[in-house]
């Protein structure tokens, strides 16, 4: 039987004068889901739904059984995010980096962390604010390696990078759900990325989203 990774339960938000609109599906573990939709549909704000980042939410987002909202403090051991805007300490390196943050994850494996710097071609005497865009998506890959979170949201990921480069990330992404049995959401409106590799697809239309169908159990959940 297929565990639900990822449930939401009518799960709606209000933000000025936009509005997600209330929606219930459920996400099967160990698979990759493409969120896709226009600029400005709502992709990056239901990734942060899923990071309980809004008190505000009406309805209910679990991750591995977790109340995102109510737990999001501990949330960033179970959920990661992957995205352009993404802050580390940029001054710091790979190294100094890994000093600051890997007391605040239950589980950092150095190990893998360093295993993943030297795959991605990522020097770690170098400053991360020296890493180019593609450098520093490679470099959240590495920290996710780390400390392996159940599920890795990726918001535009591929924006910005060129074609060859995209492919290997695409690549990547596949290694980390075989590899660590991660739960993938990709946020993108480059299509072509989502027909490559994505097993369900979840459309964002003007804050309406909705996945293709999900069978849990051989029963369908919604
Ligand atoms: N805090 C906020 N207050 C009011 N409106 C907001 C807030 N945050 C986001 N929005 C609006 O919500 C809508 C959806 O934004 P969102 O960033 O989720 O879209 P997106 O699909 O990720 O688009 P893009 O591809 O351009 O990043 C936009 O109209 C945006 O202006």
């Amino acid at each position: 039987m297929e565990k639900s990774m990822i449930r939401i339960e009518n799960a709606a938000l209000k933000l000025g004068d936009f509005s997600m609109k209330p929606e219930s599906f459920c996400i099967p573990e160990g698979y990759i889901v493409g969120i896709q939709g226009d600029n400005g549909a709502g992709k990056t704000t239901l990734l942060r739904m899923m990071l309980g980042q809004y008190d505000q939410m009406q309805g209910n987002i679990y991750i591995d059984g977790i109340d995102v909202v109510k737990n999001k403090r501990n949330i960033k051991n179970i959920v990661g995010i992957v995205s352009q805007e993404r802050t580390f300490f940029m001054e710091e390196n790979a190294d100094g980096n890994e000093k600051i943050y890997a007391p605040f994850y239950s589980v950092w494996d150095s190990e893998e962390y360093h295993r993943r710097l030297r795959q991605f071609h990522l020097s770690t005497g170098k400053r991360l604010g020296e890493f180019s865009t593609g450098g520093m998506i490679r470099y959240q890959m590495a920290f996710a390696a780390a400390y392996r979170p159940k599920v890795l949201l990726l918001d535009e990921p591929t924006a910005n990078l060129d074609p060859v480069f995209r492919d290997d990330f695409l690549k990547i992404m596949q290694e980390f759900v075989a590899e660590y049995e991660m739960t993938i959401l990709l946020a993108t409106h480059i299509e072509a990325d989502l027909s490559q590799i994505a097993d369900y697809i979840i459309d964002v239309d003007n804050g309406i989203y909705s996945m293709n169908e999900c069978v849990e159990g051989g029963k369908k959940w919604i």
